[in-house]
């Protein structure tokens, strides 16, 4: 989510720089992280990503301007203190190797004094919020782990003391494909479950648009490019530079993200025998070139699943269907066709550049 108009947000960084050794990693950046927000940077390697996630922990110190967690000033605040109230997860995880998942889980609890009962039931829920069951992982070391496990326990260790803000550095990077997906949608639920804030940092496109409430694509030097929401960045790339990171397969994500609205669709059509004028509108009426039932889609449903109703959607002899109804509220509004899709599309660019 953006942030609501009138809160704090939770993370601003104010005309950020940073060098290293005279070279410019961080030139001037300026950016806010809404509360509960999920804002996740974006960009090609070496343009000040990683370096931009570690100021806002005190991992690195900015040269000049100022980070706010909060209210507060982190440049001024004791490190120690801070990293406790942030998570922090990388893509090697970095387990103690001699630590159990549950001593691993138990970390910040512990430097925070916690005591053991309170600490135990901390680290099974979070075992458990992850999917692994406390029983059977909690006292295992972390080289008995797969890669994909061994990043759920990083991000439960990170999680354990609840801390309001999460930085993310390519936390699912080292993970295979399928399992990359599976954790990407099982750390959203409990992102949203639990409300937290959390700045991520990948290089992958796809990984930012399907994650993020808002992207931010940095370009050298942590230049800002854009800050908008998935679908915007996709359809309306606001620079070259954004036109090319999302240009491969912007189709692709475009019926991902977009959604079938009203202007997208055909009239029903009226074959003069079955219902007449009086079809549309109507709760699953039958009509020639209009078959009603499986094939019926949503009003509002996503572009690509429309795509694979209609490239499957057959008549009872087992011809090919051109045209699908559409249902909203369980009431036909219209059909929906290649042409409709290819409509959707142009209104999602299109409004973009103002022309449409
Ligand atoms: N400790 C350091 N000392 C000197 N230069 C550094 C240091 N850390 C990063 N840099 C340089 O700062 C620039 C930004 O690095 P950073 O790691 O923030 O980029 P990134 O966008 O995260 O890259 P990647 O996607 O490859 O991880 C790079 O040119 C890098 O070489």
């Amino acid at each position: 989510m953006p942030p609501a108009p009138g809160s704090a947000p939770a993370i601003t960084f104010e005309a950020v720089r940073k060098e290293y050794a005279g070279s410019v990693a961080v030139d001037n950046l300026s950016l806010a992280v809404g509360e509960h927000e999920m804002l996740v940077l974006v960009g090609p390697s070496g343009c000040g990503k990683s370096t931009t996630l570690r100021m806002a922990n005190r991992l690195v110190e900015p040269t000049s301007g100022r980070i706010l967690l909060g209210e507060e000033d982190v440049t001024r605040a004791d490190p120690v203190r801070l990293r406790r109230r942030i998570g922090y997860v990388i893509q090697h995880v970095g387990l103690f190797p001699h630590r159990t998942v549950a001593q691993n889980v138990a970390t910040v609890p512990g430097l925070l004094g916690w005591d053991r009962g309170r600490t135990r039931r901390r680290v099974d829920e979070l075992l458990e919020l992850v999917g692994l069951a406390p029983d059977r992982y909690a006292r295992r070391w972390p080289h008995e782990l797969s890669g994909g496990e061994r990043q759920r326990v990083g991000v439960a260790r990170a999680l354990a003391a609840d801390p309001p803000v999460l930085l993310m550095d390519e936390p699912f990077g080292a993970v295979d494909p399928v399992g990359r997906a599976r954790l990407q949608t099982e750390f959203l639920r409990l992102q949203r479950e639990l409300g937290t804030t959390v700045m991520m940092v990948t290089h992958d496109i796809d990984e930012a648009v399907r994650m993020a409430d808002r992207v931010v694509v940095l370009g050298a030097g942590a230049h800002v490019e854009q800050v908008a929401p998935p679908l915007e960045v996709v359809a309306r790339p606001a620079s070259a530079a954004v036109a090319d990171l999302v240009g491969r397969g912007r189709v692709a994500r475009l019926l991902a993200l977009g959604r079938l609205e009203r202007a997208d669709l055909e009239p029903v059509p009226d074959d003069g025998r079955e219902g007449g004028p009086g079809t549309r509108g109507r709760a699953a009426p039958t009509a020639d070139g209009v078959r009603l039932g499986a094939d019926a889609v949503r009003l509002g449903a996503e572009l690509g699943d429309v795509v694979t109703v209609l490239t499957r959607a057959v008549d009872a002899r087992g011809t090919a269907l051109t045209a699908v109804p559409v249902v909203d509220d369980g009431v036909v509004v219209g059909t929906v066709t290649a042409q409709s899709v290819v409509r959707a599309l142009h209104r999602l660019t299109d409004d973009a550049a103002g022309t449409g």
